[in-house]
């Protein structure tokens, strides 16, 4: 029976795939072996010895100590794009709500008072405070052309926008779906010069993070309309507060309230709600469980953050040996000296190193003993075995 920890509620769609009689799935288990969850916090959560892989209903994994996690030899997955449709659609509307001052004009349409000529007369007078601008022609940049960033491109160019984009580690996949009148820019202050409104979808990371500050406000178009549906961090929100408070920022729209923007007259502030329709639920879920359950089952990586991409049809009838170890010179010879050692023939190998970790698989003839295990398990550099029969 595996384990399964839930630290968030994950939709029943994704919990439906792992069988009952197979998984044992709770907000309170003891000793888990796999972790899933949405935007919980794991940071400085005690890690259960049991633990083998965490799986992120989503696309962020900041709310996860991930290097923690892989010295651990603990695999992180995410469902990459499953939300995006989802965010596209939000960060459209925050076009929209910004263009048209369309949460400001409902607070003033909210607090008008008398008989309905009075109000209609209150509403004639007031409407010219509300005078908004068309999308058509006005520029948008995008930073990050990811899930989320190249559907967000895609549409405003279907809406007649202008749109440039910002990313240096753009994969040939969101290459090629990038609708081809997409800019290229080669920098981000360049991107802040050039557009009228700008999205940020990219991950909050140490590269990332500040990324709008003061100087690069000075950089932007007066009135220019910030949206940020990435994460708070990336945004340093009392420079924002300021640029806005001076015009030079028309509106910031963003999925992060805090005590400094949500009771700011120009910033709209939803509650982390990107993700949040039934279809982005359900994608998520659906997608993380089967990797985690493919993990667990059958020692196969599919969109995994820290181990590399592996699938290895099984071969043979014999146990199939799964190692996460450091990724440094000679770790596989001595796995193999091991298996070999102990008189068994290996039918099909792979190994596979990302960043400083690296995965191997290996089905063998028969059966692995403890042994085995404990030998390999001991030898520097090993952080995970696991015999899957
Ligand atoms: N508000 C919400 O509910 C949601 C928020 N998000 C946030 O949006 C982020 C992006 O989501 P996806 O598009 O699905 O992720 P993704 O991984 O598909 O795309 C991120 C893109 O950012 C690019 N990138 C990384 N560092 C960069 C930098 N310094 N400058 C420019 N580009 C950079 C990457 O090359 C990649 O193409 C997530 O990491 C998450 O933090 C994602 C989904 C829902
Ligand atoms: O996928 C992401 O990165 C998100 O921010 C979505 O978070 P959520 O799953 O809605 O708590």
């Amino acid at each position: 029976m595996y384990k399964i920890l839930t630290l968030n509620n994950i939709s029943v769609k994704g919990l439906e795939r792992l069988p009952r009689d197979r998984y044992e799935i709770s907000s309170e288990i003891q000793n888990p072996d796999a972790v899933l969850l949405r935007s919980a916090n794991m940071h400085g959560m005690e890690i259960p010895g049991t633990l083998k892989a965490v799986g992120r209903a989503g696309a962020g994994v900041n709310n996860i100590p991930v290097t923690q996690m892989s010295e651990r030899g603990i695999a992180v997955f995410n469902a990459p794009g499953a939300n995006a449709n989802a965010v596209k659609e939000l960060v459209v509307a925050a076009m929209f709500l910004a263009a048209r001052d369309i949460c400001q004009a409902w607070e003033f349409a909210r607090h008008l008072k008398g008989s309905d000529r009075e109000i209609n007369d209150l509403t004639e007078a007031g409407k010219k405070r509300f005078v908004g601008f068309e999308l058509p022609g006005r520029t948008l940049g995008v930073i990050g052309l990811g899930a989320v960033g190249v559907l967000v491109a895609n549409t405003a160019r279907a809406m007649g926008m202008k749109v440039i984009g910002y990313d240096p580690q753009i994969t040939v996949r969101s290459a090629w779906r990038l609708a081809s009148d997409v800019q290229p820019v080669y920098s981000v202050d360049e991107l802040m010069a050039e557009a009228d409104m700008i999205t940020f979808h990219v991950p909050e990371n140490d590269a990332t993070r500040g990324l709008v500050n003061a100087k690069r406000l000075g950089l932007m178009r007066e009135g220019v309309v910030l949206m940020n549906f990435a994460r708070s961090g990336i945004v340093d929100e009392a420079a924002v507060v300021e640029a806005l408070s001076v015009g030079k920022v028309h509106a910031y729209i963003c999925d992060f309230p805090t005590n400094t923007l949500k009771d700011h007259p120009r910033c709209v502030t939803l509650p982390h709600l990107g993700a949040s329709t039934h279809e982005a639920q359900d994608n998520c879920a659906v997608m993380v469980a089967d990797e985690v359950r493919e993990y667990l089952e059958a020692g196969n990586v599919r969109n995994s953050v820290n181990l590399p991409e592996i699938v290895l049809p099984r071969a043979g009838q014999g146990d199939r040996l799964t190692v996460v170890n450091a990724n440094v010179p000679n770790m596989l010879g001595q796995i193999s000296t091991a298996v070999a050692e102990a008189s068994l023939n290996i039918e099909d190998m792979y190994n596979k190193a990302k960043g400083n970790l690296a995965y191997t698989v290996a089905d063998v003839e028969g059966k692995i003993t403890a042994e085995v295990v404990e030998r390999i398990r001991a030898t520097e550099g090993v952080l995970a075995v696991r015999v899957i029969e």
